[in-house]
């Protein structure tokens, strides 16, 4: 399973990440904005349209920086979660399928609640940022 997923870094250097709703796998749980490409569009436009689904927010692929990845099993499937960094974007992200949204220091961040392939992403975003 190939998931891509955005580490938008506003100028204070917090992180947005969002919540899973209930009903959902992984329930509860923080992660970073994003999801799976369909058919015959490239991680980047996938990207582009999962944050316009999720957010409500506009990005040029342009803005989208390929930064780490992860690979995990996840229950009986194998994810591999490609993250992009995105410092600019139009419009004001509201939580339009997660049950929350926060802008988290690197602190909060470590603290949080995340599915497992997040954990080794959150160190390599560290050292990027
Ligand atoms: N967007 C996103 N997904 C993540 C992260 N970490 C992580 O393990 N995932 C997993 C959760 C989901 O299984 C999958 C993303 O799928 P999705 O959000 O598009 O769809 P979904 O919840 O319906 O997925 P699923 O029920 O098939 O697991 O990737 C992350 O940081 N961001």
């Amino acid at each position: 399973m190939w998931v891509v997923a955005a580490a938008l870094i506003a100028a204070d250097g917090r992180v947005l990440v969002q919540r899973r709703p209930p009903g959902k796998s992984l329930a509860g749980l923080w992660e970073f904005p994003g999801g799976k490409p369909e058919i015959g569009e490239s991680p980047e436009q996938a990207l582009v349209r999962e944050l316009d689904e999720e957010l409500g927010i506009a990005v040029e692929t342009r803005d989208l920086t390929a930064s780490a990845f992860a690979s995990e099993a996840l229950g009986h499937r194998h994810l591999i979660l490609l993250l992009y960094i995105c410092r600019i974007w139009e419009g004001a992200p509201r939580a339009l399928h997660a049950s929350e949204l926060r802008w988290v220091d690197f602190a909060e961040l470590n603290r949080l609640d995340m599915p497992p392939a997040d954990r080794p992403l959150i160190a390599a975003l560290a050292k990027l940022i």
